[in-house]
Formats: structure tokens, C-alpha cells, sequence
């Protein structure tokens, strides 16, 4: 399959530039479902990012032992406690989002995975699915069926390879990946260095990033841009391109300033302001 490179004007076709009038419920809401004991950091990085990526409103869903967390490190966003203490068990919510990311940090306990796969019958939404709700799905194959069309799903390597299997090279794994996306209807952000993204009928290569990024929290990172683009109406190919380019840029940009060793993953945080305004092909208008 031919190999569309994302390059800045590519990106720049995809971005669009908060209308002066917009407000935020407008903007989008977002609802990130994550953590456990011991991984709160990894939901709280999403939702973080989710904030610093445009939605107007970000909401968390967590487990109970999170609450004082995300409440203390992350005042912008509203927070939704389940019943379990250290693990999700029951995901239940009355609030209508536009968008939901799911899976950092939630572990793969028995509990955990009934209250995903609950959570799989119910969901309607624009959805990203990461991290252990993609380990869920590779012991529970046939909950596959379960996700809205066009859901976006964002494994490393070996994520990807619980998902499809082992393959004897990374272009065969990488085949085959795009057949699963296919017949599934699903979007693949299949994460590395480059990162490569298909639908099933295209394939597009990531033009940012670097090795500043292989550091523990940056693909929760991910999952908080894509479900904010999503939240705000990008269809999901192109949340999925524009986020992950955006999330490589800050990398890039970040670079000569911090050198590879020091950068963590809210340092690709800290950079989003600076990358959305190097894809703007204007000043943001008042
Ligand atoms: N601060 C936090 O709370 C953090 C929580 N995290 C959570 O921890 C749980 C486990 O996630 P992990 O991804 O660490 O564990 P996994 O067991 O899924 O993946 C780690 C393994 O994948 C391999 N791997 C990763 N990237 C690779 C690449 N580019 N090429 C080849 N091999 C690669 C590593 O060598 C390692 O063997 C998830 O729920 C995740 O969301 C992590 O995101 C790290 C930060
Ligand atoms: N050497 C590298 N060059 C470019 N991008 C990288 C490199 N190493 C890691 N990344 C990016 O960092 C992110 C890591 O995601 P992931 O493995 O899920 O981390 P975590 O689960 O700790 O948040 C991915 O977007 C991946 O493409
Ligand atoms: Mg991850």
C-alpha cells in the first residue's frame, strides 16, 4: 500500500482554528476513563492533555482512590468517582460527552474487565481505546465487534502485537495490521518511531518525534490530544493524524531547549501551545 507522508501542509489542510465566538460548549467535552492505584499519573497526564488541546470541557472518570488526586493536580477538569476503590468496576455516568478516551492505567483485572466490557455494550461515541483496554481486548477477541465504528485504537508494538500476533518483520506486522483495521472498521495509530496510521484503506507516516518521547506517560499524552480533537468534530482519521503530529512537534520542539534525556512526558504538555501555533497559518484571530 502506498505511504502517504504527513508533512506540516498536510497537517495544516486538517486544522482548524477556534472560530472568535466559540465557547466552551462548544469546544467540545471530552471524557477520559482511566487509572488504578498506583497509575493515576497515567489518566491524569491524558486529561491534562485533553485541557491543553482545545476541548471546552474535559471530564475524568476514575476510580475512587484518584479523586483528591485529579481534583488537586488538574482543577480544570470535572472529575466522576466508581464505586471501586483502586480499580474501576462499574462505569456509569449521566453526563453526555462528545468524545471518550479509555484504557490508561485501568490494569486487567476480572473486575476491570466486566466493567469494560459493559462499558463496550452501552458506548455510542466517538472513542479512543489505549494501553490495557487494548490488552483487554486481545484476551477478549470477540469484544472487538463491540466498538462504535471508526474507534481509534493507539498500541505500541507490543500492544499491537497482543492485538494481530507475532509477524517474522515489523513490514508484515504492519500488513496486517492494516487488514484488521479494515475489517473492523477501525481507525490504528500504530505507535513507534516513526508512528504509522491507517484506516484500513490508506496509510499515513508521522514526519515528527523523536527520542525524547520513549519516556513512561507520553502515549497517555496521545490519548488526551486525540479524544479533545475528537470531542471538538474532527472526524477520526484526522483527529488521529493531527494529534499524533502535534504530539511529535513538541518533541521536536522541545528538543534544542531540553535535550533528550530531561524530557518527560508533561514536557510534551507543556510544548502543545507551541506546536498548534507553528501548524497555524495565521496568528489566532480575537
Ligand atoms: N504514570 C503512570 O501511571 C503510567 C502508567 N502507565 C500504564 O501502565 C500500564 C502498562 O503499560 P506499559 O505500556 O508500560 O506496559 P506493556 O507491558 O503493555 O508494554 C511494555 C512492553 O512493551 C515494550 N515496548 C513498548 N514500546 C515499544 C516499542 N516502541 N518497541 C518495542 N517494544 C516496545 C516494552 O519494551 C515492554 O516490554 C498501562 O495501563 C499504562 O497506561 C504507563 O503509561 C506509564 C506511565
Ligand atoms: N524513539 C522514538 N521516536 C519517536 N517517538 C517515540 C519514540 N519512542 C517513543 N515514542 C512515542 O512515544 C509514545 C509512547 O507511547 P506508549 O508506549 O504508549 O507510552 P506510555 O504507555 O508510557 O504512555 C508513542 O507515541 C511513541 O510513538
Ligand atoms: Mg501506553
Amino acid at each position: 500500500m502506498k505511504t502517504t507522508r504527513l508533512t506540516k501542509s498536510h497537517i495544516q489542510k486538517i486544522y482548524r482554528p477556534a472560530n472568535p465566538k466559540t465557547h466552551k460548549g462548544t469546544q467540545g467535552h471530552a471524557l477520559l476513563i482511566g487509572g488504578s492505584y498506583g497509575k493515576m499519573g497515567s489518566i491524569t497526564l491524558s486529561v491534562k492533555a485533553a485541557l491543553h488541546s482545545g476541548a471546552g470541557l474535559v471530564t475524568a472518570f476514575i476510580p475512587e482512590c484518584g479523586y483528591q488526586i485529579l481534583q488537586t493536580v488538574v482543577p480544570e477538569a470535572m472529575v466522576i468517582t466508581d464505586m471501586g476503590h483502586k480499580h474501576l468496576s462499574n462505569i456509569q455516568y449521566e453526563i453526555e460527552p462528545n468524545a471518550i478516551g479509555i484504557g490508561p492505567g485501568i490494569g486487567q483485572e476480572q473486575g476491570v474487565q466486566h466493567a469494560f466490557h459493559e462499558f463496550l455494550r452501552r458506548v455510542r461515541k466517538p472513542l479512543v481505546v489505549d494501553a490495557d483496554g487494548l490488552n483487554i481486548l486481545s484476551q477478549k477477541k470477540d469484544w472487538i465487534s463491540l466498538l462504535p465504528k471508526n474507534t481509534i485504537l493507539t498500541p505500541h508494538p507490543k500492544e499491537l502485537s497482543r492485538l494481530i500476533g507475532e509477524f517474522a518483520s515489523e513490514e508484515d506486522s504492519k500488513e496486517n495490521a492494516i487488514r484488521f483495521a479494515r475489517q473492523h472498521k477501525l481507525i490504528l495509530v500504530l505507535k513507534g518511531a516513526p508512528t504509522f496510521i491507517t484506516d484500513g484503506n490508506s496509510l499515513f507516516q508521522n514526519t515528527t518525534g523523536n527520542a525524547a518521547l520513549a519516556t513512561g506517560g507520553t502515549g497517555d499524552v496521545l490519548t488526551g490530544i486525540i479524544t479533545a480533537l475528537l470531542a471538538q468534530g474532527y472526524e477520526a482519521l484526522d483527529a488521529a493524524k493531527l494529534g499524533v503530529y502535534l504530539h511529535g512537534l513538541t518533541a521536536d520542539l522541545a528538543l534544542p531547549e531540553t535535550g533528550t534525556e530531561y524530557f518527560v512526558a508533561s514536557d510534551v504538555i507543556r510544548y502543545l501551545g507551541k506546536a498548534f501555533l507553528s501548524i497555524a497559518k495565521s496568528p489566532p484571530r480575537k
